[in-house]
């Protein structure tokens, strides 16, 4: 057993040393290596293969520990419009397009146009369909204010989103909530906001509670674990 476990140090010391002189995020090695050795057609195996590759590597994605307490927003939340503002190669599309039913859509949004033909393709590897997503190339900010003209309305959506993903740029967010709110993209009975916050002194969680405390009516925190806020949205018909 102290074989073992001595085996299993060695293994994640290398691994962080691995991944310490590998530092830097790649996506074009990030989809080399998912494509490769995925099972194509098999959502679960691109994402294992995502996961392998972090154990060694930089990585972009939001990984196993954020993904799971997203999965259980979405099981909670079971949306059928989606936004996605940050695709990179694709990790966080995946994990939320296996959980949307057969009429749920997602609308994702990568502002590196290299960077969204990879993550586009590791979507369709992972066996979705255009019919269920369609990936948005620009930044936030340019695309917020047309994304309406892409939202196909869903029964009692009325042509909202009722979960938003945000893992593109912190600075960014509270400006694009606000953008999102303002061109009433969010489900008024109802909109979870993710926010994923890899960097704990980043300023922008202060900015969003500063937010929820000017307007405690529409927002509220609903969850936090770790990286990642989830921030529920609501406007009364009065408002
Ligand atoms: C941390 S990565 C997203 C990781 C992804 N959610 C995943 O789990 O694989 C952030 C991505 O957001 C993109 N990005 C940064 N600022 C952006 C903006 N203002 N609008 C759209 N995309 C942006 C970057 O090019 C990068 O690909």
């Amino acid at each position: 057993r102290r074989r073992a476990r001595v085996a299993r140090l060695c293994r994640s010391a290398l691994a962080w040393t691995l991944r310490l002189l590998r530092g830097r995020v790649c996506a074009k090695s990030t989809h080399a290596f998912v494509f490769s050795r995925c099972t194509h057609g098999n959502a679960g195996s691109v994402l294992e293969t995502f996961d392998i590759y972090a154990e060694t590597h930089g990585s972009a994605a939001v990984g196993p520990q954020i993904g799971q307490a997203l999965d259980e927003v979405v099981r909670r939340v079971r949306p059928l419009r989606v936004l996605e503002l940050g695709m990179h190669c694709g990790y966080s599309s995946v994990l939320l397009l296996r959980l949307l039913p057969p009429d749920g859509r997602l609308l994702t949004v990568e502002q590196d146009p290299a960077v969204a033909g990879l993550g586009e393709e590791i979507i369709l590897v992972a066996g979705f369909k255009h019919t269920q997503f369609q990936v948005l190339t620009g930044s936030s900010g340019e695309t917020i204010p047309t994304l309406g003209t892409f939202l196909e309305p869903a029964p009692g959506t009325s042509g909202t989103f009722n979960l938003v993903l945000m893992d593109h740029d912190p600075q960014q967010y509270l400006v694009d909530l606000l953008a999102l709110e303002n061109q009433g993209l969010l489900c008024p009975s109802g909109c979870s906001v993710v926010l994923i916050i890899r960097n704990r002194r980043d300023k922008c969680l202060e900015e969003l509670k500063e937010l929820i405390r000017a307007r405690p009516d529409c927002y509220s925190i609903k969850s936090q674990v770790g990286g990642m806020v989830e921030l529920f949205f609501q406007k009364s018909s009065s408002q």
